[in-house]
């Protein structure tokens, strides 16, 4: 489902002529199997982010290569990579991401618009996903008048739209209240069994890092799995 090879990045940073050389990427080697959850722990700056960006193709590393669903993406182009998210891959964000200037019914609609799908079949795929995450009272509401859960949920929610079988979560819980957190945990739990979704969950959180199916640890660019028991 996801393999990453002998995956290597460094950032040159500071001024031109004088950049210094941060290797934030060493030798990761990962293997995600079809229906996990793949959490992820490390402290800040380990380079949990910047690999997430590189599974997603946001970021082209220095060597290695990945393969998602089967298909080498190492070398796609940006707009092949563009086309090959759009359908394959969706994206949670700890700070949602949600458009302002739209209801929370537009948010999810989005990627279908920008897939192309006619209107009809948008609002009864949209409908549906924003039963399942249990969001049928918000859908007329903006962002700033969703609660953080809800907010999440209509990120998930349009992460779920396109039916993407790979999802990609940075700190999804990062900005709720405990109780919250398990709801979104519970979700995603659900959504992982009944829709059959890979996750690959970031979290400082190592109670949400505990629930996943298998857990890694990032220290300083190396990827190491760790057990839930060893917090
Ligand atoms: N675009 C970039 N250019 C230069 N350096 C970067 C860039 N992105 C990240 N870094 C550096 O790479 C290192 C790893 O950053 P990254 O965001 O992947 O860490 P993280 O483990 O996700 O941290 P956090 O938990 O705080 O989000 C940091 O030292 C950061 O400063």
């Amino acid at each position: 489902m996801i393999t990453l090879t002998n995956i290597q990045h460094t950032f040159l940073i500071g001024k031109k002529g004088q950049e210094k050389k941060v290797p934030v990427l060493k030798n990761v080697d990962l293997q995600v199997d079809a229906g996990d959850i793949v959490a992820i722990v490390g402290k800040s700056g380990s380079g949990k982010s910047t690999l997430l960006n590189a599974i997603a193709g946001f970021l082209k590393t220095d060597s290695g290569s990945i393969k998602l669903n089967g298909i080498d993406t190492t070398d796609l182009s940006e707009a092949e990579h563009a086309k090959f998210r759009l359908k394959n891959v969706g994206f949670i964000f700890q700070n949602f991401q949600l458009m302002p200037g739209l209801t929370a019914f537009e948010n999810v609609e989005l990627p279908l618009k920008i897939q192309g799908m006619g209107k009809s079949a948008r609002f009864q795929v949209v409908r549906q996903i924003m039963d399942r995450v249990g969001l049928n009272e918000v859908i007329d509401h903006y962002p700033n008048e969703l609660s953080g859960g809800q907010q999440q949920r209509v990120c998930i929610a349009r992460a779920l739209v396109t039916k993407p079988s790979i999802i990609l979560a940075d700190e999804p819980t990062g900005s709720l209240d405990s109780e919250t957190e398990l709801e979104i945990l519970d979700l995603i739990k659900s959504l992982n069994e009944s829709m059959d979704i890979t996750f690959v969950v970031i979290t400082h959180d190592e109670e949400v890092a505990n629930s996943a199916h298998k857990k890694y640890r990032m220290h300083d660019g190396e990827l190491k799995e760790a057990t839930t028991s060893a917090v």
